[in-house]
């Protein structure tokens, strides 16, 4: 037999056992309907379920399809190989790991996202911000992008339900255990929300503090053709983050979750706070 021909027959057993993993999924999750899994199409799902997301990975993961995947599970359902990450921050399951979210917080123009990249170069975590993920949708041209557009250019926050909705759908496609939230929860809602919605809690929350003047001069000087980024918006985002943002800061400080950060030095000084921060969590990683 020529090395070709084995490779072929790997290659086709592989994907027998990856369809009959697939199958198994969804046989299991129809006979156990006490739960909704929308794998995806996340955007649709009232409720993501997601102490049944390994499921999801494992279907997205094996199944590409353009269609929405749905299917109903129970979470005594033994879970496939494949299935690596509990996205359910009720507690650590059997063969899979946790996942650990930290929050991203600070007012525009901190260094948010500067730092994530950074930290997204050096441990390889999934980063999603909570701006760009809406700012993508606003172009989708669709009543609630629209509304996601005006809501931006006039510095609100959106409702949780869209925000939610899409840091669901990026977190199921992502399949990482790791997940910076940046820009996210910015009020009560959204907090109280996400986490009534996902059940999940933030291992801590990084908090870039900055004086509003130093902000002020780095988002005029940002030139990323944002429409949020003109004099007249950024007071009022300035405002926002006083009035709704704080108090979710002063919320998880209260709970001893708050890692403090100067943000007002040089990105390598302010990095040399954040990585280590990261790093402490890289080890209780599985
Ligand atoms: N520590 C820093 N010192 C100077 N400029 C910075 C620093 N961190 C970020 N910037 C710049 O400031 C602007 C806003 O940073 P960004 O990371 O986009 O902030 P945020 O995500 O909090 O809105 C960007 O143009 C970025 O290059
Ligand atoms: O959870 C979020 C995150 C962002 N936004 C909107 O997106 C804008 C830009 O947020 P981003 O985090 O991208 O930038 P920042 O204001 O922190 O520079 C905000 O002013 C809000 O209008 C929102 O409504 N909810």
């Amino acid at each position: 037999m020529t090395v070709r021909t084995r490779l072929l027959q790997q290659v086709f057993r592989s994907l027998r056992q990856a369809t009959s993993r697939v199958e198994s999924v969804s046989k299991a999750a129809l006979e156990h309907p006490t739960v909704t899994l929308v794998a995806c199409a996340p955007q649709q799902s009232k409720r993501m379920p997601w102490s049944c997301l390994g499921y999801g990975f494992a279907a997205a993961s094996l199944v590409t399809v353009a269609s929405p995947l749905e299917a109903s599970c129970s979470p005594a359902v033994a879970a496939p190989q494949t299935a690596g990450v509990d996205l359910s921050n009720a507690g650590m399951t059997a063969g899979k790991a946790k996942l650990q979210v930290i929050f991203v917080l600070g007012g525009p123009g901190s260094g948010k996202g500067t730092q994530c990249a950074k930290l997204v170069q050096e441990f390889g975590l999934l980063h999603l911000s909570a701006g760009d993920l809406l700012r993508a949708h606003m172009k989708s041209g669709t009543p609630d992008g629209n509304m996601v557009a005006e809501m931006i250019k006039q510095g609100q926050i959106v409702p949780s339900r869209v925000t939610i909705s899409l840091l669901e759908e990026a977190m199921l496609k992502g399949g990482k255990q790791q997940v910076l939230i940046d820009g996210f929860p910015r009020n009560e809602e959204n907090r109280a929300a996400f986490e009534a919605q996902t059940g999940i809690e933030p291992e801590f929350v990084l908090f870039f503090n900055c004086p509003e003047a130093v902000m002020e001069k780095r988002l005029l000087g940002r030139q990323e053709g944002r429409t949020d980024d003109n004099i007249e918006t950024i007071r009022k985002r300035f405002k926002v983050f006083m009035e709704s943002s704080m108090p979710i800061i002063n919320f998880y400080d209260a709970k001893g979750r708050v890692r403090k950060i100067d943000a007002d030095r040089d990105p390598e000084d302010v990095y040399a706070d954040v990585r280590p921060l990261v790093e402490a969590l890289q080890s209780f990683a599985v």
